[in-house]
């Protein structure tokens, strides 16, 4: 049998190096000079900046579509059938199940399983529960060297932070009159005549806190595109948001100055050098970054958020120096400092570490207890600790998925 190896990092742990040190030898001498297949974001991050820049396709999914088109399910399983297709003698698996559905989990997990019969697998994840079935040894990086690790060791990260201060005050406070603050009635959106959603109805009112689930490729994404986005399908449909008929001359721009938004994706490619202070109160004006001064209501309630997330301070130092957990924190602070009356979190805990996604989920129950901000956390994880009040799940169908409150 091969041996197996888990590595167990935490967010604060540069991952970019470690596999790096992998590829090159440096930690496992025995590798070096083989040909190694790397299954991660990382790498469908650079595939899908190659059909961009270059319009060509190297990797497909099942359905021929790019990856730019495709759900994280398709892009997955297309990534892990390119790699295979090299032959390489081990492959680095990445955030295995980060962004998968539960049968989607089952069908990578039994992909990897056999596969781990003739290619050696390296597994780096920062999820205790996602450790691979036929991993024979486990580590942790400790002073950035491998030390063996016990899974029934606890972790020590953020057992300090809680978030004791209350909320800011709304900043302006949210119209009585806007309710529902979402509302699609039957509506069904195709693709190229492939139908993805099909006589959807769903409310979001006042300070509601929904999930919404569903199999990869159920349609989320194209949901979600239809509230914040300016996806050309919804229009001609019947959605109603905050109060306007979609298409009916509201720009794109004063629909997200009433959204706050945060999706795992936003931290992509982001390289940009600003403090942890001006990122927050950059969220008054919908714009990464501060272009314009803010006054001093604004900046009393970015003070506010910074005393709530403990970071008040660091305020100076650089968001980009930040764990990838706490950069979170700040970010979810940055979409609710104009008080927004709905709250969009997309896949918002993909990649994070035990702890830091405990942490998240904490912040979260605390902003739909203490404001009237609605909340829509899309995921296909259930969070321990996270408490929405209701859930509306899709399901896919041949002709497109339905959906209902469960
Ligand atoms: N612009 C597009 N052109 C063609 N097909 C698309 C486009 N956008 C989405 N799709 C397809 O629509 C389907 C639904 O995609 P969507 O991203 O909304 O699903 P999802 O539930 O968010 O999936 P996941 O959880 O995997 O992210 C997928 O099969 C996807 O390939």
């Amino acid at each position: 049998m091969k041996n197996h190896i888990a590595i167990y990092i935490s967010n604060n742990d540069d991952k970019l190096q470690l596999i790096e040190q992998i590829i090159s030898g440096a930690i496992f001498k025995e590798l070096k000079d083989l040909k190694h297949g790397l299954f991660s974001e990382i790498s469908l991050n650079k595939f899908i900046d190659e059909e961009i820049i270059h319009g060509h396709f190297d990797v497909r999914t099942e359905t021929k579509n790019s990856l730019l088109h495709s759900s994280e399910g398709e892009r997955k399983k297309a990534l892990l059938n390119h790699i295979i297709l090299q032959k390489p003698d081990y492959i680095i698996a990445d955030n295995v199940f980060g962004n998968l559905d539960v049968a989607k989990q089952a069908d990578i997990e039994k992909t990897f399983s056999d596969l781990s019969n003739e290619t050696q697998i390296i597994q780096i994840t920062n999820r205790k529960d996602d450790i691979l079935q036929f991993i024979t040894k486990t580590y942790k990086l400790q002073d950035k060297t491998l030390v063996e690790f016990n899974l029934k060791e606890t972790s020590q990260t953020n057992q300090n932070m809680r978030f004791v201060e209350a909320l800011p005050q709304p900043y302006r406070p949210i119209s009585e009159k806007i309710n529902p603050l979402v509302k699609f009635n039957k509506v069904s959106v195709s693709y190229q005549e492939r139908p993805i959603i099909t006589d959807i109805s769903w409310e979001i009112k006042r300070g509601e806190f929904w999930q919404l689930i569903g199999a990869n490729g159920s349609g989320k994404s194209t949901m979600l595109s239809m509230i914040y986005g300016d996806n050309p399908k919804a229009y001609g449909q019947d959605i109603i948001l905050f109060g306007v008929k979609k298409g009916s001359g509201e720009s794109v721009w004063d629909i997200k100055k009433k959204i706050g938004y945060f999706s795992s994706e936003m931290l992509r490619g982001f390289k940009r050098l600003d403090s942890i202070g001006n990122m927050i109160v950059s969220g008054f004006f919908d714009t990464v970054g501060l272009y314009k001064t803010p006054t001093n209501e604004q900046i009393k309630i970015t003070e506010q958020w910074l005393h709530v997330l403990q970071m008040y301070a660091i305020r100076k130092q650089s968001f980009l120096d930040l764990s990838k957990g706490h950069q979170r924190l700040v970010l979810i602070a940055r979409a609710m400092v104009k008080h927004p009356p709905l709250l969009i979190l997309d896949e918002p805990t993909n990649g994070l570490d035990d702890s830091d996604a405990k942490l998240f989920s904490e912040l979260i129950n605390k902003i739909a207890k203490e404001t009237d901000t609605a909340i829509l956390y899309v995921s296909h994880r259930k969070e321990v600790g996270l408490n929405p009040d209701f859930i509306y799940e899709l399901t896919l169908s041949e002709k497109g998925s339905v959906g209902g409150k469960i």
